[in-house]
């Protein structure tokens, strides 16, 4: 289990993380949500050890260590220049010493020139070749920033259907998407994250009651606001 104990997380006098606890479970999908800049992203990169200068505890239960078990696909990947797609997942594999394996099967699902240069593909295709980095090296969980973004409805629907195969083999999931119909879709649980703090953790039996609680606990300012801007006849 990776295990997040009281996390907390400043960047210089901003407190972007107060006393997080959260847990992603071997076999389970757990979605995180919340408001643009409410912490998800800087979550993640402590959780994955980008970021040392946390409070709190992070750890993986199983004794191996987050970064030997666990992929991340970060919001927005990187490609160094004039590398090819293919060549991005060798040596995202070489990087780990992990041995190449054929990109075939994975690839015949994602569709990717792997013959040409990462850098022209679309903002989809750049999801998607990092996407078959993590695949084919089957990690005991993955970390997924806005894995839906960017794809089209088709890879949306066969991204659902590949996390829920991860999960019945056991891989433990987070991942955070401003969609929550997605999420609530393939999700065991799901946490909402507010100003860096935990407002709730939903198990699948309340995602019911989640657009309401959200609206509601966000978005009251606003929705007062709106009151003004379009009055309901
Ligand atoms: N490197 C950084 N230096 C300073 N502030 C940062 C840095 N990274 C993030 N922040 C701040 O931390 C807060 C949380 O950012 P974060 O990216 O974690 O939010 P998020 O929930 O992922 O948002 P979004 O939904 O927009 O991706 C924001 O106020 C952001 O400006």
């Amino acid at each position: 289990m990776l295990l997040i104990e009281g996390l907390g997380k400043n960047f210089g006098p901003h407190i972007v993380l107060h006393h997080v606890d959260l847990a992603v479970r071997p076999g389970t999908l757990h979605g995180l949500v919340g408001a643009n800049g409410a912490g998800k992203t800087t979550l993640l990169h402590c959780l994955y050890g980008l970021h040392a200068d946390y409070r709190g505890i992070v750890r993986e239960t199983g004794g191996r260590g987050i970064r030997a078990s666990t992929g991340l696909l970060p919001y927005e990947p990187y490609f160094y220049p004039r590398i090819t797609g293919r060549e991005y997942v060798e040596f995202c594999l070489q990087a780990r010493g992990r041995p190449v394996p054929s990109l075939t099967g994975w690839n015949e699902l994602l569709e990717l020139p792997l013959d040409q240069y990462a850098e022209d593909y679309s903002a989809g295709m750049k999801k998607k070749l990092a996407l078959l980095a993590l695949l084919v090296q089957n990690f005991r969980y993955l970390i997924l920033d806005e894995p839906f973004n960017g794809l089209d409805l088709s890879a949306n629907l066969l991204l659902m259907e590949v996390l829920r195969r991860l999960r019945q083999q056991g891989t433990g999931i987070l991942l955070t998407s401003h969609l929550l119909g997605s999420l609530t879709e393939v999700c065991d649980e799901i946490t909402v994250l507010a100003e860096g703090r935990v407002l709730r953790h939903y198990p699948a039996a309340d995602f019911a009651r989640l657009p309401t609680d959200l609206l509601g606990q966000l978005h009251q300012q606003k929705l007062a606001a709106l009151a003004t801007l379009l009055p309901l006849s």
